[in-house]
């Protein structure tokens, strides 16, 4: 009996060690992948692991093993801050500006002269001189008024000077009385708060960098707010525009509520105490109530933290006609209190400055001519009707 039970018990003995061992070998074969945490930093390294260990592998295990593997690739990510640039001061902007101002516009001013200067002005002549302010876009009632103008004044003053007649009644068209200052100033302690509308395409969000640059070039400073949450480009767009000249840029992500950024936007700016607050908008023109409720409500909700002290609508010069209906619908869904021409340059149109302005009764307050971050400058009247006559 003594005999079996010391069977028994050496049966145990074995049936206990060899399960032992059994298990031992499955732990084993479980951290085989033991040097994998080497192998995770690798990956994003050097590529020194070996080859056969697929990838796989690499991204599961490991973490219940040794989950504070060496995580560099924080690192390198420091030293990339791009260096900043200054952007071109506005006297220096408005003399190159002009000039080509003048290459894209000079026809019309050329156009008009030759014709003013032929010996008679018959009727025929005064025709083309109608055709020739309508193909620039100068629009119809703004064209008789100034037909009649210089009827009666180069019939009247005869032998006057017909450039320094038109010059003068140019120049009455384009109004020199507006007042184009921009309103980037808020009151007291509060930052001036910019809204910039206009449909995509238009070139907003261009624009909105581009007049944080003549600002930080005036060394204001400036925070933006990318609410055209409709197109994740135009976020990521405008965070480079800001990161360029070193100007915070406050994001939302793409289909968020854009007024909610744009809140967030002066919040920050009211934060950090900045000068000037410019919100990029979305400029959705899917019917006129949907871009007033969304414009509406992004001013309402800015409109609890500081006031909005300018609004600027944006319009790309070469549309002509349908530049003009979008502007109507904007000034109708918002308080519009300026203008921003883009792609002057590609457009030998200007006389959109008048119609629009007729339009609006709001002048234009800023100019673009050209892709380039610096090529956005005030609009001064005379400077532009000069263009216009070339000189
Ligand atoms: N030639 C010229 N091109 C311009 C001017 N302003 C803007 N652009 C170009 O117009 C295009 C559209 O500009 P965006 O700023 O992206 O237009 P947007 O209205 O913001 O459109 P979304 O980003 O879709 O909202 C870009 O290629 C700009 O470089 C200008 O004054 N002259």
């Amino acid at each position: 009996m003594e005999t079996l039970a010391l069977v028994i018990l050496v049966i145990a003995v074995v049936g206990v060690a060899l399960v032992g061992a059994v298990a031992g070998l499955v732990v084993t074969r479980r951290r085989k992948p033991g040097p994998l945490p080497d192998t995770h930093t690798d990956v994003l390294g050097t590529p020194t692991a070996d080859p056969e260990a697929p990838p796989v592998e690499l991204s599961a295990p490991p973490a219940t093993i040794e989950p504070e593997a060496p995580v560099e690739p924080e690192a390198p990510a420091e030293p990339v801050a791009p260096p900043l640039e200054r952007p071109e001061g506005t006297a220096s902007r408005l003399v190159r500006l002009r000039q080509r101002l003048a290459g894209s516009q000079g026809a019309l001013g050329r156009g008009l002269l030759a014709l003013l200067s032929r010996e008679r002005l018959d009727e025929d002549t005064w025709e083309d001189i109608e055709d020739t302010l309508l193909t620039a876009d100068i629009g119809v009632a703004p064209t008789q008024e100034l037909v009649e103008r210089l009827r009666s004044r180069l019939r009247v003053e005869g032998t006057a000077d017909p450039r320094a007649v038109l010059r003068e009644e140019l120049l009455a068209l384009v109004d020199p009385t507006m007042d184009r200052a921009l309103r980037v100033s808020g009151e007291g302690d509060e930052p001036g708060v910019v809204l910039v509308v206009g449909v995509n395409g238009a070139g907003k969000t261009t624009t909105v960098g581009k007049i944080a640059r003549i600002l930080v070039a005036e060394d204001r400073s400036v925070v933006l707010g990318a609410a055209d949450t409709f197109r994740a480009a135009a976020v990521e767009q405008l965070g480079t525009w800001g990161e360029r000249v070193g100007v915070e840029t406050v994001k939302g992500e793409e289909g968020a509520d854009p007024a909610s950024v744009a809140f967030r936007a002066v919040e920050e700016g009211r934060r950090q105490g900045v000068d000037t607050v410019i919100v990029d908008t979305a400029g959705r023109l899917q019917n006129k109530q949907g871009l007033m409720d969304e414009l509406g409500k992004v001013k309402r909700v800015v409109e609890k933290q500081a006031p909005v002290t300018e609004v600027l609508l944006v319009l790309d010069a070469t549309t002509g006609q349908n530049g003009m209906i979008q502007a109507r619908v904007f000034s109708e869904a918002v308080d519009v209190t300026g203008i921003v021409l883009t792609k002057l340059d590609g457009s030998a149109k200007g006389g959109i400055v008048v119609a629009v302005q007729r339009e609006l009764g709001v002048p234009v307050k800023l100019v673009g001519l050209g892709e380039g971050a610096d090529d956005l400058a005030p609009f001064d009247a005379g400077a532009f009707v000069d263009a216009l006559l070339g000189g």
